[in-house]
């Protein structure tokens, strides 16, 4: 036996495997209605008839990609099965980074020749409003064109790009199904998501048929969209629905039974991780997976060889504690500034601080980051805005006629300024600033 540093005392993971994002349940629960709906959105594929198009919504972590995957895995093995009297010839495309393609699938029976191209839109090159159509067209040339034939991701006129999109799609022929997963990430400029669907009817293919369907956990996309999207892509609409604690529960029990080791866990322990998922992310299987993973990394780090409630609470504050750190490195650089302002506050004991001290802190912090100060009233709108997302609490005084009435800030009880000062480093484009703060400057 090996002695080793890196071995624990304790071993609570059995298969680890199971806690990553990209394991696929062998049990898909409590979407019974949802997947009935995307069997009707799929079935004329398996029929060989035209692909349907489709609009997915809900929350993260609601299983949208995991109903996803299992339908479409499905699909292609059911087709397998029904035409295994033809040859089935596997198309191997090359994987670009964060997109995945399923085998392209071509019978001899021509009918249900089917080509699935998945894209994270959220991954493409570019975030610019005005050109992730023409990403997704270039990634799903790309997908289709061994590497040695790929395309650059600028320098094409979109036409272009279009033209050799469909003489892809042409030359492959048959059923195309694309699945844009954070179809939001597209943006203002949706062409793609009306050329794809009229493609055929437009006469710019004619050996293949187009079915897209859309993903996203943002609503007001949908309602965006220009009407002629709405008019296909949302032909179907799907919506997924928040998890119950229960349900979550339940999605919990099926992992853990692969998961962790036998006796190492408790239905409470699982109803306690349900309960915490379910109060701050509104419903994700996500992170109630993530809080029992990481319950279950501590508990081996502390030698025990059972998950205990205190683990559970644990592993859910460290990740709240990472949540945060991402949510503020999303913020927009005045926001970040008055963070880091109100941070320094902190540290130099200033805090709850007056509005007018804090805006003289923001004003020398920007100053360091080479950034334009923004007037006491534009500094306002954006702490009323700190204070509204929960990263900041603002105390209202009156003091009656002596004092008048002002406000006072600090952090609220979910962020530290250690927290901000970790968001900070994770960024390359912003630095942190040590500022001095005159006391009193409300006068
Ligand atoms: N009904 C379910 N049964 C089993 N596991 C599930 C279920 N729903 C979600 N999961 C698991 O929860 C995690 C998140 O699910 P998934 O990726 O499908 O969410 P999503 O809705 O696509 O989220 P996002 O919008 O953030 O991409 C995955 O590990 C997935 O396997």
């Amino acid at each position: 036996m090996t002695d080793s540093v890196f071995d624990s005392k304790s071993e609570i993971i059995e298969n680890a495997e199971v806690f990553e994002e990209d394991y696929t349940p062998d049990e898909i629960l409590c979407r019974d209605e949802m997947m009935n709906e995307y069997v009707k959105v799929l079935r004329p594929i398996y029929k060989g008839r035209p692909p349907k198009n489709a609009f997915l919504y809900g929350d993260t972590g609601v299983g949208k990609t995991a109903v996803t995957k299992r339908l479409t895995d499905q699909l292609i093995s059911d087709i397998k099965e029904q035409k295994d009297d033809h040859t089935l010839v596997a198309n191997e495309f090359s994987i670009v980074s964060d997109t995945v393609v399923l085998p392209h699938e071509v019978t001899e029976d021509d009918d249900v020749d089917l080509t699935i191209i998945q894209l994270n839109c959220q991954n493409l090159p570019t975030k610019s409003d005005t050109n992730s159509s023409y990403q997704v067209a270039i990634a799903m040339v790309n997908e289709m064109r061994h590497q040695e034939d790929k395309i650059a991701t600028t320098g094409y006129a979109p036409q272009a790009v279009y033209n050799m999109l469909y003489e892809e799609i042409d030359r492959v022929g048959g059923t195309f199904l694309v699945i844009l997963d954070e179809v939001d990430a597209i943006g203002s400029d949706d062409t793609i998501l009306y050329e794809l669907p009229r493609s055929r009817s437009n006469g710019d293919i004619h050996n293949a048929r187009i079915g897209v369907i859309g993903i996203s956990n943002d609503y007001t996309f949908r309602k965006n969209l220009s009407p002629k999207v709405q008019d296909t892509l949302c032909e179907r609409e799907i919506r997924f629905p928040a998890y119950e604690a229960q349900e979550l529960g339940d999605i919990l029990a099926a992992r853990c039974e692969v998961g962790l080791v036998d006796g190492s866990y408790s239905e409470e322990n699982l109803r306690l991780a349900s309960a915490l998922a379910r109060r701050d992310s509104s419903g994700s299987a996500r992170k109630a997976i993530d809080i029992i993973k990481r319950a279950a990394e501590i508990a081996e780090d502390e030698g025990a060889t059972e998950l205990k409630d205190t683990y559970i609470r644990e592993a859910h504050e460290d990740l709240q504690q990472g949540d945060m750190v991402s949510s503020i490195t999303h913020q927009d650089n005045h926001k970040l500034i008055a963070l880091g302002a109100l941070a320094e506050a902190e540290r130099l004991g200033q805090t709850p601080i007056r509005t007018k001290t804090f805006h003289e802190a923001y004003q020398k912090f920007a100053e360091g980051t080479n950034t334009e100060p923004l007037t006491l009233r534009g500094f306002h709108n954006h702490l009323s805005r700190l204070s509204m997302f929960g990263f900041v609490e603002e105390l209202t005084n009156n003091e009656g006629r002596k004092g008048g009435r002002y406000n006072e800030y600090q952090f609220s009880e979910d962020l530290s300024k250690e927290t901000v000062k970790e968001a900070f480093d994770t960024m390359n484009d912003i630095n942190w600033v040590t500022i001095r703060i005159r006391p009193g400057a409300e006068g």
